[in-house]
């Protein structure tokens, strides 16, 4: 009764994870004993009854989505490569049979003194053709194996990155999200063996076959030699010396590897002597390292953390050791079994007629089993963490970006012939596990065209303020309306083909001049004359024209997140280099930029889109920062301008009407003063609102006016 009862528990744990989110179940197999962690990503899952139903909650769900798509990309090949894989797994045994003929061959020529070499020649032909037949498949069999493994790993790669670059911040700054993604990645790398948990793949699941083929084939000859031979306790003594080599180091073996907080006092020290690691090689971080004297800080800080992980993992060895016990780890207990193997074929040898071929055979078929179960315990070991990268893999492909309107509720973008009105009421933002807001009840109103200056401290909230109008930041209180309409209703991708934007921390690219300028408007970013004109509008001709390959120029981002070696603020140029496909290296020239510059350049990124008609509004956030006075004044004049329409047509601009609205960040009330309108802000709320005028006319002068804003 109680068995049943436990039964029908467990099935409807089973039931209760297949109706639950693959995310949930992937979330659930990260969980540790101490109930508030969760594993590092990418650690290994424990071998427990909780995690095996867990992977077969995920097998049931993705396994089939993942046949059908190498299904999809080469049925034939794919069909080939299982057939293949099972066929390959039968070839050891052939061999030892084949080999085995020969011997009983030879055995039969010395012995009998008749020498007619014609059938042993024959078998060596026929052992030779085997050979050759059995590399030719093999071959065959590999190169197959890879044009799937590359095509699998070209579909899943593409999907995980179009995912990422769908993904918003909102849904990207969760740290559940992010150790999905994580995850997801080693699933996708895992395709070449490439992994964390080693040479995994998860074609492992496939080697499975074939190695079950292969112990089948085995125990086929060995049941077949010890029925002819009567033998059967032959086998039974060979059974349990093949088997028990395998199941000693398990014994009583529960690994200090699974425990949880060696897992995470392990992620955290090789985070942190990752982080000293990265800080000596780095060169953009080099100045400081040099100006602050941090050399021995560094080192001090690696070398605590190399002894503790140095510490850790003789912790870990220690507990290993004590639970396998000194005794069986100093004895070779394996080995001595492997060797014991060899008694009854003594045994055999001695009392009965049994050939030497055969009991070569034997032999082999015993060595062979006791390898190939052994390939079979780890591959499934490997396959099962596999698993939870494969859950991880499909949950992240279900992933909806967070701003995303739901369907009946999404509205498409509404004109309007003046620009962008937007509306603020009562508008909140808190950052993820930030408990002040950084926006707290921001209510505006900005009418289409209309230019607006936002002042204030540093984190008043201007730039998050910025990021909620641009849709790139969720709100989570209050209401944002954009022409009338809760922007909540338009799809962010939409939206952005309306706006265009100066960021604070905008992007340098180690990267051409015309690429760093052509993002802002990707189908133009071939089209020189396109880019000319946007750099012209941000005064940024001139340094184009300096460059020494003027818009071909490599520019020197001061970060190259793959080798780490370009320095900020270069002055000079500096040398990378390419290799080509034949072995040879070009040295390339990457050109340093000084702040303004690089201001400058974002700032015609923002301008290659910032004319069209289809563009509503235009967000400045520190445009100028690193700019002279001169400089400013003539972005300030072009912006006026771009938000104006022209005599020549749709998207030309001028001095007509406002097409365009206006929003730009600065810390000067100087610059403001170009604005239709001027919002002051305090601790993420707006403290005065109006035109210059009516400011000046509330606060009296520009002194009360800033101080009211401090
Ligand atoms: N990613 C983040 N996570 C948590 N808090 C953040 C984050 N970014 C900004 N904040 C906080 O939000 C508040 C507003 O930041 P915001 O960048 O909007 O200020 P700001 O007015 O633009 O400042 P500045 O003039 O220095 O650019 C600050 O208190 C800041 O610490």
């Amino acid at each position: 009764m109680r068995l049943c009862h436990n039964t029908l528990k467990g099935y409807l744990q089973l039931l209760d994870l297949k109706h639950k989110p693959l995310h949930d179940v992937w979330l659930a197999s990260r969980s540790c004993s101490n109930q508030h962690r969760l594993l590092a990503p990418g650690a290994q899952r424990p071998f427990s009854i909780h995690n095996i139903k867990l992977a077969y909650a995920i097998v049931t769900r993705c396994a089939f989505q993942f046949a059908a798509l190498l299904w999809n990309l080469h049925p034939l090949r794919v069909l080939l490569m299982v057939a293949l894989d099972l066929f390959r797994g039968v070839f050891p045994a052939f061999r030892g049979y084949s080999q085995a003929l020969i011997i009983d061959e030879l055995q039969t020529l010395i012995s009998s003194g008749n020498y007619t070499w014609e059938r042993l020649v024959r078998l060596l032909l026929v052992e030779l053709g085997r050979v050759l037949v059995e590399s030719l498949i093999d071959t065959f069999a590999t190169t197959n194996e890879n044009i799937v493994q590359n095509s699998a790993r070209y579909v899943m790669e593409y999907k995980q990155m179009e995912q990422r670059v769908r993904m918003d911040i909102p849904a990207l700054s969760d740290p559940v999200v992010r150790d999905l993604f994580h995850e997801s990645d080693l699933f996708v790398r895992s395709c070449s063996g490439v992994s964390s948990f080693g040479l995994l793949s998860p074609f492992d699941f496939i080697r499975i076959l074939s190695l079950v083929s292969e112990l089948a084939s085995h125990a086929l000859v060995l049941y077949a030699l010890s029925r002819t031979g009567g033998h059967r306790w032959l086998l039974a003594f060979s059974i349990i010396s093949t088997v028990l080599p395998l199941l000693l180091p398990w014994m009583g073996h529960h690994r200090a590897y699974f425990n949880d907080f060696h897992i995470h006092q392990e992620a955290r020290t090789a985070a942190k002597q990752e982080r000293m690691r990265a800080l000596a090689h780095s060169d953009p971080y080099r100045p400081e390292v040099i100006l602050f004297g941090l050399g021995p800080w560094i080192l001090q800080s690696w070398a605590n953390a190399r002894r503790r992980m140095l510490g850790i993992e003789h912790a870990q060895s220690m507990a290993d050791m004590k639970l396998s016990s000194i005794f069986l780890s100093g004895v070779n207990i394996p080995g001595i079994l492997t060797s014991l193997q060899n008694i009854p074929l003594v045994i055999a040898l001695q009392s009965s007629s049994a050939s030497l071929g055969s009991l070569s055979l034997y032999r082999n078929s015993v060595q062979c089993f006791l390898f190939a179960a052994r390939n079979l315990v780890t591959t499934v070991q490997m396959a099962f963490q596999s698993i939870f990268l494969l859950g991880a893999f499909s949950a992240a492909m279900e992933m909806e970006p967070r701003m995303q309107p739901k369907k009946g509720f999404a509205l498409p973008y509404r004109s309007l012939p003046k620009g962008m009105k937007l509306e603020a009421r009562n508008l909140s933002y808190h950052y993820p596990g930030s408990k002040t807001p950084a926006l707290s009840h921001v209510n505006f109103t900005l009418e289409a065209g209309e230019t607006l200056a936002i002042v204030g401290l540093n984190g008043s909230g201007k730039s998050t303020l910025a990021n909620i109008l641009l849709r790139i930041a969720e709100f989570d209180g209050g209401e944002l309306l954009v022409n009338d309409v809760d922007i909540r209703r338009y799809h962010p991708t939409e939206y952005h083909q309306h706006v265009t934007a100066v960021f604070q921390g905008f992007s340098k690219f180690n990267a051409s001049v015309k690429e760093n300028i052509g993002v802002g408007y990707v189908p133009d970013i071939g089209h020189h004359a396109a880019i000319e004109r946007a750099a012209d509008l941000a005064g940024a001709a001139g340094i184009v024209c300096s460059l020494p390959k003027g818009l071909k120029t490599t520019l020197d981002s001061g970060f190259d997140p793959t080798t780490a070696t370009a320095a900020p603020g270069a002055t000079g140029p500096i040398n990378t280099g390419s290799h080509d496909g034949c072995g040879g290296y070009h040295p390339r020239t990457r050109h340093g930029l000084s702040g303004g510059e690089w201001q400058r350049i974002a700032i015609s990124r923002a301008f290659m889109r910032a004319h069209r008609p289809e563009v509503q509004l235009l967000v400045f956030d520190e445009p100028t920062s690193s700019l002279d006075a001169h400089a400013q004044n003539r972005v300030f004049d072009t912006v006026e301008k771009l938000s104006r329409s022209g005599s020549g047509g749709p998207g030309a601009i001028g001095t007509g009407g406002r097409t365009k609205t206006v929003v730009f960040i600065t810390h000067r009330l100087s610059t403001a003063r170009r604005a239709d309108k001027i919002a002051m802000m305090e601790h993420g709320t707006i403290t005065e609102f109006g035109t210059h005028q009516e400011l000046l006319q509330r606060n009296g002068s520009y002194a009360a006016l800033y101080r009211a804003s401090v």
